[in-house]
């Protein structure tokens, strides 16, 4: 049976869908929901576990940070059969977005440069409409906010979206005011590359997150919400998924 490379699992460990992660705390706490939970071995500091949520057989693994290590991930992934994807986090935020409120991915605003080798036109693409309806409905059912719009992703994130000096400052609020023209949602570093990704491999994405850090004030969401927000993230992302 075949097996992933980085990955180092086979077909038989895997769902029909994944949700991906970049913290690896954060497949520990999705575990913690699933039936019958198998962690896989650590490779690479890339962290597994798949296990039953509603009857379903569901995969989560964290990849870290950035798009290149993230689209390996879903690359093997979808090679060993897995159909559906969710990117589950947290993304800078702007207006009308409040903090701790839902934003789901629609179309793309690409500056990452992974995107180029799946698609020609790395801004064509949009999430997948079903999963986006999936998550609409399972949103429903809770009290939580979900803003539905363009996601923009960069790969430099101390030069295109969070300054430490002055003079970067000057560059982060350019980006910043050619965002809100383009009415951007949120910002990651992630879901360009996986939207294309994944329609260059013919299966299914969509990038649901947590709007955690002010795109204008830079203000981060407090550790008590963000948990709570975090636990709304896992379930509205698992009933979703598992409802295809
Ligand atoms: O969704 P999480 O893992 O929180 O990741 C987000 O935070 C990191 C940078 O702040 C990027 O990887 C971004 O996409
Ligand atoms: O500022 C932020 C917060 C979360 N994720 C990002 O990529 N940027």
């Amino acid at each position: 049976m075949k097996s992933a490379w980085y990955l180092g699992y086979s077909q038989a460990d895997v769902g029909d869908s994944a949700l991906l992660a970049g913290d690896p705390d954060r497949v520990d706490r999705i575990a913690l929901l699933l039936d019958d939970a198998r962690p896989m071995p650590v490779k690479r500091g890339l962290k597994s576990v798949t296990g039953t949520y509603a009857g379903k057989k569901v995969t989560a693994v964290a990849f870290g940070m950035g798009a290149p290590i993230a689209t390996v991930v879903l690359h093997e992934l979808a090679d060993l059969g897995v159909k559906s994807f969710m990117r589950i986090g947290t993304a800078m935020y702007f207006a009308p977005v409040a903090p701790g409120d839902f934003v789901l991915s629609d179309r793309i605003a690409c500056f990452e440069g992974t995107s180029r080798s799946y698609v020609d036109d790395v801004e064509a693409q949009r999430a997948d409409a079903g999963l986006n309806r999936a998550v609409a409905t399972a949103v429903a059912a809770g009290d939580a906010k979900l803003h539905t719009g363009t996601f923009a992703t960069f790969d430099a994130f101390y030069r295109d979206m969070f300054a430490l000096d002055a003079q970067t400052q000057a560059r982060v609020d350019a980006n910043r005011t050619m965002l809100a023209e383009r009415g951007v949602v949120a910002a990651d570093m992630e879901t360009s590359a996986l939207v294309n990704a994944a329609a260059a491999l013919d299966v299914r994405f969509t990038s649901l997150c947590v709007g955690t850090v002010d795109g204008v004030t830079r203000a981060k969401l407090e550790p008590e919400a963000m948990a709570a927000a975090e636990h709304r993230l896992f379930t509205t992302a698992l009933n979703a998924i598992t409802s295809l």
